[in-house]
């Protein structure tokens, strides 16, 4: 296993299992570089969403690099205000421009709200038709959202991207989205840093001389989870990539995963569903 290694997906796509998150980087952040350290370190997952309004610049700088489309990986995500058939379909179109790119790897609803999900997977399912996308996922989707898409859909998303952490551990779902053939991708599997001052994260990176970060990473690793960490600084991008020679005992997994305090870093996905009642119907 290392940086290379990639995940079977259901719909018979692979997937990197690790990849570079890209909230709130932008070309302030030198984007560029950024994306240009990434691929030297071996990433070739690159994720997105047109919330973080940066497609343009993500595109323009995996373009810059020079190699072939097929060689990345592509996630964008449809953004809540975005939702709804037609309204999907036009914001693609538009992430695709923006993207400049023939097709992205993987589309995902953002965000689960309340009976318009529906309509957009309608749409995603047409987008994979015409080969505009290739395969398709949620994201911050639980049990109770995956089984009511279930009612409609023809087929089911192919990885359910959650936030997924030491301090939200969550493994009722991910045994529920493994059992369904759904692949665990972890948004902030760092906890955005939060959990990096956790003094058994701390004893763990002493004994394999590892950092924090490299120890939370390499316990998702254990998990079978896909990993996105985002930096903006090269040496921690490539820290973040160093996590192959080395594995976690099932009790340091242990160790860790009692680290869960069900502590949220963003929304509750419940509470989104809901807030989807107040839109009007499209
Ligand atoms: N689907 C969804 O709803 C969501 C998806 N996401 C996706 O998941 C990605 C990752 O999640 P994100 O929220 O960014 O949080 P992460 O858990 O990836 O943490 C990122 C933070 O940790 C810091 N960091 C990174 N590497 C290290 C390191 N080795 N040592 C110490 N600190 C480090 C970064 O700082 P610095 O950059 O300064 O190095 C940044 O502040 C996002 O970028 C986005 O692509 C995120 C949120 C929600
Ligand atoms: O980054 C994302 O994909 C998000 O959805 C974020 O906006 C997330 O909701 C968040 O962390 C807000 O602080």
């Amino acid at each position: 296993m290392d940086i290379t290694t990639k995940l079977q997906l259901a719909d018979g796509y692979q997937m990197p299992q690790q990849g570079l998150g890209l909230y709130k980087v932008t070309d302030q952040d030198n984007l560029t570089e950024v994306i240009k350290a990434s691929w030297e370190a071996g990433y070739r997952l690159f994720d997105t969403a047109q919330m973080y309004k940066n497609e343009a610049e993500v595109g323009h700088s995996l373009r810059e690099l020079g190699v072939p489309r097929e060689d990345y990986f592509v996630t964008t995500k449809v953004a809540e205000a975005n939702q709804g058939y037609d309204q999907t379909l036009a914001s693609v179109e538009q992430s695709l421009k923006d993207l400049q790119m023939d097709y992205v790897d993987l589309l995902m609803v953002h965000w689960p709200l309340h009976e318009q999900f529906f309509d957009t997977w309608r749409a995603f399912e047409r987008l994979q038709a015409e080969g505009l996308v290739k395969s398709l996922g949620t994201s911050n989707f639980g049990m109770i959202h995956l089984q009511y898409l279930a009612t409609q859909a023809n087929e089911m998303p192919v990885v359910n991207q959650i936030e997924n952490h030491p301090h939200l551990v969550q493994p009722e779902l991910r045994n529920f989205l493994q059992e369904n053939n759904i692949v665990t991708q972890a948004w902030a599997p760092l906890g955005r840093g939060s959990v990096l001052a956790e003094p058994t994260i701390g004893s763990i990176a002493d004994k394999y001389g590892k950092s924090p970060a490299q120890v939370v990473l390499r316990w998702h690793l254990a998990h079978g989870t896909s990993i996105i960490p985002k930096s903006v600084h090269p040496q921690r991008i490539i820290e973040n990539a160093d996590i192959y020679d080395f594995s976690l005992t099932v009790e340091e997994v242990a160790a860790i995963d009692a680290l869960n305090n069900f502590t949220r870093i963003s929304q509750e996905p419940e509470q989104v569903y809901e807030r989807g009642r107040q839109y009007p119907h499209h």
